[in-house]
């Protein structure tokens, strides 16, 4: 079995509104929509990982003071096992843009099942509905 980590991050504006991306089509799972994040590289710590990936994909700077752990996936993929964390952040510096041609939508936390998600991500829709409410 491979075990893969990934580190995601819901991004929590004013209006408890989640950034979601939308994964390029040429990639796996390509279409659907996910939390910005991605795969550590070598010798990387999570949070290290993450605040990479925000900029990296969409040009914000966070603090990893700024990090709090909220839940995490745990999900059977054919060729893989994920483990996700997923941390929570309210603050950063810079406006999030599509730094790699993703589509980004702010959206309430009850209405992440409008967008087709990864099954991985699917059970961490409860956490963020009751930490932000719907
Ligand atoms: N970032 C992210 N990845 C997720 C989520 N849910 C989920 O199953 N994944 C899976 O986790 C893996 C991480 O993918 P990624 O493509 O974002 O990794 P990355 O940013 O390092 O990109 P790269 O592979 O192009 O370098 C993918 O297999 C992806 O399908 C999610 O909500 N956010
Ligand atoms: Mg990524």
């Amino acid at each position: 079995m491979h075990l893969l980590l990934v580190v995601a991050v819901a991004l929590v504006d004013a209006d408890s509104r989640v950034l979601i991306a939308q994964r390029p089509v040429h990639k796996a799972l390509g279409g659907l929509w996910e939390f910005p994040g991605g795969k550590l590289e070598s010798g990387e710590r999570p949070e290290q990982a993450l605040i990479r990936e925000l900029d990296e994909e969409l040009g914000i700077a966070v603090q990893e003071a700024c990090l709090a752990p909220l839940t995490f996936a745990s999900y059977g993929y054919p060729d893989m096992h994920l483990l996700m964390p997923l941390y929570i952040c309210r603050r950063w510096e810079g406006q999030p843009q599509s730094r790699e041609g993703q589509a980004l939508k702010w959206v309430r936390p009850r209405a992440l099942r409008d967008y087709p998600m990864p099954p991985a991500d699917e059970p961490l829709i409860p956490a963020l509905i009751d930490l932000l409410g719907p």
